[in-house]
């Protein structure tokens, strides 16, 4: 298959992490005989310091007739004196917006071999396997006003939701849950917030139509305590843009590293932006150190969701996994006798996997 591909590399480590993708991503395609045609475009700090504008016309144009996009991160102290409607993060904000990315899927799958790497029991996290249905283009990040008032000695922040906004994204919980173990937890905060009570109404409401989906409800600080004491209590996650966006990060202890998470921005039609959990990593860009599996296993999700290629993704999961189970890991992990590698080596071992068909652990159930 031939395949057009936007790569939207950002800032920070961004670029480093975005390079591994498209060089497992070229090895996969030479193995299935694919044709992957990559593009590259700005945005984030990098399009401000170019253009002017964290988000050029020319490349929300570019993302929008493509296959697919891939992004790596936004942002860093370079741009922190830039006004906040005009940050880097409004570019991000924006192509989600834009591309009507109204569902954000981050998977948070536990490796066997990275359980030492948590700061957290092996028993808590070994096996845990959990999916987060974030709510992607509403909420308080695309609020209306948002501002200072009374000689900069007020802020205003607005929280707004409709109801169609709700019903799409917690449908998408449904059939994730649906696709998986069959439960699902919504998370809000409805003893406060009116969003969270309407948001609470359309899930019970929905729940009446599925009833082989087994549904609770859970306040957000109460989630979070759980996420790290019991996880294995979660298999689908639905909640709003910022619960989602806090949670997803806290999540990512289990796996190890925030390094690890990979997640799909989808529609339900129409091109898909692939993208890791994490930022861009200022504290590290630029050593070679940053982790690069968050990023590859974002395009492995890609292969699977925009492009059915079922087999390709699985195969970059398993070479993930392999290279983890032979002991290689950035600085972030820790594996018992692994050794430590930059982000360029640690690519050139996923790479080397790929074509080792060895049977390792199923790392991925089905998320979408
Ligand atoms: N999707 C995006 O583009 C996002 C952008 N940001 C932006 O990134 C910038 C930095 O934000 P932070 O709060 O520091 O969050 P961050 O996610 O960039 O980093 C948090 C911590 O995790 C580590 N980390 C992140 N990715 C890693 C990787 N691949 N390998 C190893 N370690 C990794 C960092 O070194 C840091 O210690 C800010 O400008 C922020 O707005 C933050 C989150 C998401
Ligand atoms: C601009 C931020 C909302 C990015 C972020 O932290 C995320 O999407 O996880
Ligand atoms: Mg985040």
């Amino acid at each position: 298959m031939k395949k057009q591909i936007i790569m939207l590399p950002g800032d920070g480590v961004g670029k480093e992490i975005m390079e591994g993708a498209r060089a497992v991503l070229n090895a996969v395609a030479g193995e299935h005989h694919h044709e992957f045609i990559f593009h590259e475009h700005a945005i984030g700090g990098s399009a401000i310091d170019r253009y002017g504008t964290p988000l050029p016309e020319e490349t929300v144009k570019a993302c929008s007739s493509a296959d697919a996009v891939l992004l790596g991160a936004v942002g860093g102290p370079k741009w922190d004196h830039v006004e906040a409607s005009k940050r880097p993060e409004r570019g991000l904000l924006g192509i989600r917006k834009s591309l009507g990315l109204f569902a954000n899927l981050r998977p948070v799958t536990g490796f066997s071999s990275l359980v030492h790497s948590s700061p957290l029991k092996t028993e808590i996290v070994d096996g845990c396997d959990i999916l987060i249905v974030r709510e992607l283009t509403g909420g308080l990040y695309f609020g209306k006003p948002s501002e200072r008032r009374e000689g900069g000695r007020t802020v205003i922040d607005t929280l707004k939701y409709t109801r169609e906004e709700m019903e799409r994204i917690v449908d998408k919980g449904f059939e994730s849950a649906k696709m998986r173990r069959g439960k699902l937890t919504s998370v809000d905060k409805a003893n406060v917030l009116e969003s969270s009570r309407m948001w609470r109404e359309v899930v019970d409401e929905k729940a009446r139509d599925h009833p082989e989906v087994e549904v609770e409800h859970l306040l957000v600080d109460a989630a979070a305590m759980k996420l790290i004491t019991n996880p294995r209590q979660f298999d689908v996650i639905v909640t709003e843009n910022l619960f989602g966006d806090i949670l997803s990060d806290e999540a990512s202890v289990l796996t190890g590293s925030l390094g690890m998470l990979p997640s799909a921005s989808i529609r339900t039609d129409g091109v898909g932006l692939y993208e890791p959990v994490h930022g861009s990593a200022p504290d590290i860009a630029g050593q070679d150190i940053a982790n690069p599996l968050g990023m590859i296993l974002s395009a492995a999700m890609m292969l699977r969701h925009s492009f059915g290629m079922e087999d390709e993704a699985d195969e970059i999961e398993r070479a993930v996994s392999d290279t983890l189970e032979g002991g290689y890991h950035t600085a972030d992990l820790d594996i018992e006798g692994g050794r430590i590698v930059g982000t360029r080596e640690m690519v050139e071992k996923v790479i080397e996997n790929l074509s080792t068909k060895s049977i390792s652990n199923a790392i991925c159930s089905s998320y979408m």
